[in-house]
């Protein structure tokens, strides 16, 4: 398997190569050349296989030669096996359309886990082979930070620098990113929003100065790893819903956007997808963008559900490009439109090629409370602010009593208990195995927000590898 720049002009590479290199060096996103597809026997085939079993199966076609089989069935046996269910990533019904997909049983509670802790061992698989050192810059709005930091942590030949933006994630979020004291890990809490830090990290990988000095590589979704691994879940719950010959919907809290496009992926393979609804809060980007075709961001609102308060979704472009007639020039003048101006209109093409899939729904904070207060009332499940928005999304959606549609729960309610108990007047508490986190040490180092405060920050610790 080949992966080609959404923007057209960086190197084309393997999976090693792709998942080595994070972010393509034109600013593009590496995406699969062509889409891998499974027959409707080939998906039949795969009901009742344990997730360990299922992920490597869906993830064999997109490693190519990068890993042999038992390879690939060995790292997904180690992923899979620090999960805290036996199903990795259990299904529960809520009514007669109803579902939970519950994502969160992975270390740090969020759906991160899924895909980090597998890229966690691709990339020690990967180092092992090549040697050298890795310098991983990420930006996290929550979630991504921890769950990344768990899977790094401690391990040789890789530094991680991770930028949260300072105060805008709740503290079960942040002491999870600042209370592993590992040498290789560097929590920096910087100005501004997540948009911000985003840019910032997007910036490094086209930094020739950086680049001349570091081997720098991507945790976020940006990394084509990450989405493959996501991939796996829409299988395991289509499955389950009777899949190859039922089709099911989907609604997906989406802030980044690899979530979802990760449903988008599990569709050109073939899983019988009714409808993907792309759920946002007040941050509605996305919304409007499929709704009317304006992508055009505006300064990010902090919400209940911090992990979606962003405007500028990486993932989308992977979508454009792909929905948009795979022509790289153009998506590259289209970006760089953006970047200056930070707006664009959808050309026909790319909105009807989304709409074939995607709908999608805004959710205020009474639309969230609403749909916080019906799962616990009438199906007694406590869930968190994100998977609140995509619960009020799946119900709001209209869409035919004999399609089920699964809410991807993306996150533990613990993660949120001040949010969660405004709405239900319960404090979830956190699972006993990280029930300790407000008595560790915290570290962290609060940074400007600027390139060149940033870039200083990490050339100081980070270990040269060119
Ligand atoms: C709990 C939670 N829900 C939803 C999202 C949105 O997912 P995505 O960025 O893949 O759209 C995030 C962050 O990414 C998150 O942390
Ligand atoms: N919500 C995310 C933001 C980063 O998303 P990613 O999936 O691209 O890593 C977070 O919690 O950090």
């Amino acid at each position: 398997m080949q992966y080609i720049s959404t923007r057209g002009k960086a190197p084309i590479l393997n999976f090693e190569g792709a998942t080595l290199a994070g972010l393509a060096s034109d600013g593009g996103l590496y995406l699969p050349q062509e889409w891998p597809r499974f027959s409707e026997a080939e998906i039949a085939d795969m009901a009742g296989l344990s997730y360990a079993k299922l992920a490597a199966r869906i993830m064999a076609p997109f490693v190519g030669d990068s890993l042999s089989q038992d390879e690939l069935q060995s790292l997904c046996d180690r992923a899979y096996g620090r999960f805290s269910h036996a199903a990795v990533t259990p299904l529960k019904q809520f009514d007669e359309q109803q579902w939970l997909l519950e994502l969160f049983h992975g270390p740090t509670l969020a759906f991160k886990d899924v895909a980090l802790q597998m890229l966690g061992l691709l990339f020690e698989t990967f180092l092992a082979r090549s040697g050298g050192h890795l310098t991983i810059v990420g930006a996290t709005s929550g979630d991504t930070g921890s769950a990344a930091i768990d899977a790094v942590a401690g391990r040789d030949g890789i530094d991680i620098f991770m930028l949260h933006p300072k105060g805008r994630v709740s503290d079960v979020q942040r002491r999870q990113m600042t209370t592993v004291l590992a040498p290789n890990v560097y929590n920096l809490a910087i100005e501004g929003s997540f948009d911000d830090a985003q840019a910032a990290v997007k910036r490094m990988f086209t930094d020739d100065a950086m680049n001349g000095r570091f081997r720098i590589s991507a945790v976020n979704s940006i990394n084509w790893a990450r989405l493959m691994a996501q991939v796996v879940y829409y299988f395991t719950a289509a499955l389950q819903l009777g899949a190859p010959k039922r089709k099911a919907a989907f609604s997906v809290p989406t802030g980044n956007f690899g979530d979802v496009f990760a449903g988008y992926v599990a569709a050109q393979m073939g899983l019988p997808i009714e409808r993907l609804i792309v759920a946002t809060n007040v941050n509605d980007i996305l919304h409007r963008a499929l709704a009317d075709g304006d992508y055009s961001a505006g300064t990010v609102t902090p919400t209940a559900s911090p992990s979606m308060d962003i405007q500028i979704s990486s993932n989308f472009e992977r979508l454009l490009f792909d929905a948009g007639g795979r022509d790289g020039a153009a998506m590259a003048a289209q970006m760089h439109a953006f970047e200056q101006s930070k707006a664009m209109q959808l050309t026909n093409m790319q909105r009807e090629g989304a709409a074939q899939l995607f709908t999608s729904a805004r959710a205020d904070a009474d639309d969230m409370a609403d749909a916080m207060r019906w799962a616990n009332d009438a199906c007694g499940e406590v869930i968190d602010p994100h998977t609140a928005i995509g619960l009020h999304a799946a119900r709001a959606a209209g869409l035919p009593a004999d399609v089920p549609v699964v809410t991807l729960a993306t996150a533990h309610p613990a993660k949120f208990p001040d949010a969660v108990e405004r709405v239900t007047g319960m404090r979830p508490s956190l699972p006993a195995r990280v029930g300790d986190l407000f008595s560790r040490e915290e570290r962290f180092d609060e940074v400007e927000g600027d390139y060149a405060a940033l870039t200083d920050y990490v050339s100081q610790r980070a270990t040269e590898s060119r």
